[in-house]
């Protein structure tokens, strides 16, 4: 991991009129790092990842990115077309319904070759080629290329959406609860698979998540949010196996129960 970090947030805050989104919340990531950011339902992490993948920008505070040319640039000076360009060439971004990350009246194979295009690519062999390796690499079978993803379960659909973000090779990839809704015999193969390709990949990552073992194996580190604010982070084991507050002890201790 390089010494520099990819992107730092710094003291951001989103108010929804007087209802906190989140608040102050700041930290650093770094290059191949994953980081999760975990909390019960309502306790700010959609807010913020909108806020870190300038879907939503913040009341205060900054978030920094430092591009593939090494110079840090702030996401919310940039021009709307600069951060377009980022989001399409060194950023992904899986839902948690695939629906809102694919095209579903489209086939699998324009799924993933639109976004190779988006970013230049114009030779039709290349890019099918392409996409059908991805295909490959999350597990959907060549013969599938033609279908469109609405004729995909629940658990290929996700991983047609893991192709479609990752074919461009960004750099850095958000995550909103990406095994959300699976059951969990798919859940558990998909992590696998996101596991080996963030790490095959070397990618940055920052995952949205209230299930503390998706957390546990996805994940470097950890931020734990309440209420709109970070109440601890650190290693994710470190927060796992020896939670220093009384909230994140019972976040930890209800999960254990079950
Ligand atoms: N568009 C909005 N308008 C007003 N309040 C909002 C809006 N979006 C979120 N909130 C509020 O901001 C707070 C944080 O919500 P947020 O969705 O970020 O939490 P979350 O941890 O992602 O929850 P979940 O896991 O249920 O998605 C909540 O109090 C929520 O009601």
């Amino acid at each position: 991991m390089s010494d520099q970090p990819l992107l730092s947030v710094n003291d951001v805050s989103k108010f929804y009129g007087s209802r906190v989104g989140c608040r102050d919340v700041s930290f650093d990531l770094y290059p191949g790092e994953v980081l999760a950011v975990v909390g019960e339902s309502g306790s700010g992490k959609t807010t913020l990842l909108n806020c870190i993948s300038t879907r939503l920008e913040p009341t205060n505070g900054s978030v920094t990115y430092r591009m593939r040319d090494e110079t840090t640039r702030d996401l919310y000076q940039m021009s709307e077309a600069e951060r377009r360009f980022l989001m399409r060439t060194d950023w992904g971004f899986v839902h948690q319904n695939p629906a809102d990350g694919l095209r579903m009246a489209v086939s699998a194979g324009a799924n993933v070759g639109e976004r190779l295009m988006a970013v230049g690519d114009r030779h039709y062999g290349n890019i099918r080629e392409t996409a059908i390796d991805w295909l490959g690499r999350v597990e959907i079978n060549e013969d599938r290329v033609d279908d469109q993803p609405r004729a995909f379960s629940g658990g290929m659909r996700q991983r047609l959406q893991i192709a479609r973000n990752l074919v461009t090779g960004p750099r850095l990839i958000f995550m909103d609860e990406p095994t959300g809704g699976l059951d969990v015999s798919v859940q558990a193969r998909l992590l696998d698979l996101i596991r080996g390709l963030v790490s095959d990949l070397g990618l940055a990552a920052i995952v949205v998540t209230h299930d503390l073992a998706v957390a546990r194996l996805l994940s470097h580190r950890m931020i734990v949010m309440k209420d709109g604010h970070v109440i601890e982070s650190g290693l994710t084991d470190r927060v796992l196996d020896d939670p220093h507050q009384p909230y994140t002890q019972l976040l930890v201790s209800s999960i254990l129960q079950v």
